[in-house]
């Protein structure tokens, strides 16, 4: 590995030697974390927040309120915030890196103004820049919310719900994608003395206080998927990611069972999780719509290990921190793979059949892209363009990957 200012070449391995991962935590269930503590009474103990630049930008803007609360190119900071602002009735001008500016936020801010916050678009009618000010006198507590865009909505008006004097009661429209977050957004809130009641498409909160908690924030799931992936792509080679659990707050555990049809074998043991290689079952089709963040692992394992296979549920890709699905397409080809668009929203992930002897992937200001790619290097040697934006999730990323031993 050897890292320069704007690549990072990787030499091609094609196993290693048992190599023990330290994970980096999760950044949603650190951002949750939170802003529940700034809305609860009383001191929280919060333990293991994630290092990830969107949750270090949360604590930052929390912790020096300034006037203008710039989020960089932080979803789930920008959504959450942005309820939280108006909720503690706070003026404030919201706003972020110019894809921040590019990702839809209008069907939160209705739902902020229906609930009767005062909040002006800057530039663009229903994306950021936001002008807050405040929310003076509660006017309802329905609200009917889409959830087809992004749960993150949802997520940042279920924990503002306690502290409005009304609560709230949501009634979800829609196909409702991203669901394990909203079940963990409220499973969080739970775990703060949160009592909810969720039936069919209704979530009702009422007015009620957070109670003082000791929360130790797990290790990051969609972060361990790439070394799933490394492993799946490899020979030869045995991990263990350490701060795992088998009952996870997260919906990206489902990379287990992905990757158990990928060829690896995962047992869960003190302290976090053992993966080993087994043998390759064959992978259908899968559904991305409630694990959006593991597409793009998933995506470039089967194009590496030659498995055909169906990807539906990937709408809200087009997005994120790019578009994904664009983006996939472009550097999946570098390797003669392909991401087929067919109908109805169905793709098609068409495997490599031959790899050139160095590939150059770009990295389009998304971590995902640098970190799905890594595993190419057990076929090629790869050259990431712009390896520090892994620095939104997973800092550490690059330093981990120089652990794994390579077995000659
Ligand atoms: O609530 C969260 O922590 C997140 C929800 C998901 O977003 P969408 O709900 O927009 O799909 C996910 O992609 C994002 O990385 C984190
Ligand atoms: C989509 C992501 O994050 P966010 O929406 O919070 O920017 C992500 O981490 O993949």
């Amino acid at each position: 590995m050897n890292p320069t200012l704007e690549t990072l070449f990787l030499s091609q391995i094609s196993a290693f030697q048992p190599t023990v991962i330290p994970l980096p935590s999760s950044k949603s269930e650190s951002n949750r974390a939170l802003v529940i503590d700034a809305l609860t009474e009383g001191e929280n103990k919060l333990s293991n927040l994630a290092e990830a630049r969107d949750t270090q930008t949360m604590i930052r803007l929390l912790g020096e309120n300034p006037a203008i609360f710039d989020v960089l190119d932080a979803g789930t900071t920008m959504r959450f915030l942005t309820a939280f602002v108006a909720a503690t009735n706070q003026n404030k001008v919201m706003t972020g890196t110019p894809r921040m500016c590019e990702r839809p936020i209008g069907i939160l801010v209705d739902a902020l103004r229906e609930i009767g916050a005062e909040i002006h678009y800057m530039n663009k009618e229903g994306f950021p820049p936001l002008a807050i000010h405040g929310l003076k006198e509660q006017k309802t507590n329905k609200i009917t919310i889409r959830g087809n865009v992004s749960s993150q909505y949802i997520s940042a008006l279920l924990m503002i719900a306690p502290v409005l004097p009304m609560g709230l009661e949501l009634e979800l429209t829609g196909k409702i994608g991203s669901r394990t977050y909203i079940e963990m957004t409220l499973e969080l809130m739970a775990a703060f003395g949160i009592k909810y009641a969720w039936e069919g498409n209704f979530i009702k909160v009422s007015h009620q206080a957070y109670q003082p908690t000791q929360f130790n924030v797990e290790s990051d799931w969609s972060g361990a998927s790439y070394w799933f992936s490394l492993l799946a792509c490899s020979d030869e080679g045995e991990l263990f990611l350490e701060g795992l659990k088998e009952n996870s707050l997260q919906g990206d555990s489902k990379i287990v069972d992905i990757m158990d049809r990928l060829g690896v074998k995962s047992e869960f043991q003190n302290g976090g999780v053992k993966l080993t290689k087994q043998p390759v079952k064959g992978l259908d089709s899968w559904d991305f719509t409630h694990c959006p963040d593991l597409a793009q692992t998933v995506a470039v394992t089967c194009a590496i290990i030659g498995q055909k296979t169906k990807f539906t549920g990937l709408e809200s890709l087009r997005i994120k921190e790019t578009d994904r699905i664009y983006a996939l397409q472009q550097e999946l080809g570098k390797f003669n793979a392909q991401l087929k668009e067919g109908e109805n929203e169905v793709f098609t992930l068409i495997p490599s059949v031959t790899m050139p002897n160095e590939v150059h992937i770009h990295t389009y200001d998304d971590h995902r892209m640098a970190m799905a790619f890594m595993p190419l290097m057990t076929k090629t040697k790869v050259i990431i363009e712009d390896p520090s934006v892994v620095n939104k999730s997973y800092p550490s990323f690059w330093k981990h990957v120089s652990l794994i031993d390579i077995r000659h």
